[in-house]
């Protein structure tokens, strides 16, 4: 990070609502020049529609937002470039044609689109109409596109969304470059993978924000994780983890343990000598990290509420 003190981006008490659908409430962030944050949250919490106020092209119901010290309707979006999902790229038009659209649009344009096509091996499809794109393809393109405008801050709303993980590495590493060219991101995914390019992980649940921090912090404050298997130990273990929550794994699941809950407590709870049945403790994952935040971190304004019976979680390891 630069240490500048204005930050790059600054949103003060977010709200958002569609008719009575509210969508966020309460939202308060700041990234700082030359600082990947990274919002991570589940479908449908309002990550979209955050990057869209952050961007100016939605309007909060409430709140404020400022880009580099200027309220976001000044800026104009002349210091950002927006990475949507699903949106950009024009389908009837090859994928050369589009980077043509694109280099008219943008001042701020430049030809980083070729070594991009070419690291993300698209260069042979150029001429293809995007209608002919896989879903992976149409990502890469807009990537591409995005990251080829030269811009201080760079939105990018889900960029890994579909792309095979042998790709992921790739699209971190251009995203990377720009960094190290000194540009902020701010970057939404429900990938736990993506976590790995944050100077700061921020989890949002219910339209709001539980948790924000460095990752090694985030880290450090999740409860003991447990692993368990075996579908009668599992309803045991329910009782002994936070929230009562266990997440799925495959044929395990996993679980943090409650504050004034040992490990022996539980494990002297579980009839370990059926077959199939193990109880042990593991180190936390990044899957670990957002299961905790997103699904067992309670909102503040709604803490202390009960926790949900709804127990076993089916959670795809990234
Ligand atoms: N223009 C709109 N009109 C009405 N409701 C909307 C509009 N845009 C978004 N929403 C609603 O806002 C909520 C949050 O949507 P959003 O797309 O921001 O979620 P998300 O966190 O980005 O999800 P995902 O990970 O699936 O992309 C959803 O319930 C969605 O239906």
């Amino acid at each position: 990070m630069s240490g500048e003190h204005v930050p790059a981006v600054r949103a003060a008490g977010i709200e958002k609502s569609f008719g009575t659908e509210g969508v966020l409430d309460g939202i308060d962030l700041s990234v700082a020049g030359n600082e990947i944050l990274v919002l991570l949250g589940p479908n449908g919490v309002g990550k979209t529609v955050l990057l869209e106020c952050l961007a100016g092209s939605s309007r909060p119901t409430k709140g404020d937002v400022e880009i580099f010290g200027r309220d976001v309707s000044e800026d104009g979006g002349r210091n950002l470039s927006f990475l949507l999902q699903d949106t950009m790229a024009i389908e009837t038009l090859t994928g050369r044609e589009n980077i043509d659209f694109y280099r008219r649009m943008h001042p701020g344009f430049t030809d980083r689109w070729e070594q991009y096509l070419d690291r993300l091996d698209l260069s042979e499809d150029l001429d293809k109409a995007v209608d002919d794109y896989s879903a992976g393809m149409t990502r890469k393109l807009e990537l591409s596109l995005t990251m080829s405008v030269d811009a201080p801050l760079y939105l990018l709303d889900e960029p890994t969304a579909g792309v095979d993980l042998s790709m992921i590495q790739r699209f971190h590493d251009i995203i990377l470059d720009r960094y190290d060219g000194g540009s902020t991101f701010v970057i939404t995914s429900h990938r736990p993978l993506d976590a790995e390019l944050a100077d700061r992980l921020a989890f949002m649940r219910d339209g709001t924000i539980t948790a924000v921090g460095a990752p090694s912090e985030l880290m450090d404050a999740v409860p003991p994780v447990i692993r368990v298997s075996g579908s009668g130990a599992m309803r045991t273990a329910e009782s002994f983890v936070r929230g009562g929550r266990l997440f799925r794994t495959g044929a395990t699941a996993r679980g943090f343990l409650k504050p004034d809950v040992e490990f022996e407590e539980l494990e002297a709870a579980v009839d370990t000598d059926v077959e199939g049945v193990r109880i042990e403790r593991d180190d936390a994952t990044h899957t670990d990290l957002f299961n905790f935040y997103v699904h067992v971190v309670e909102p503040q304004r709604t803490s202390g509420g009960t926790p949900n019976d709804d127990s076993i979680e089916a959670v795809v390891e990234p």
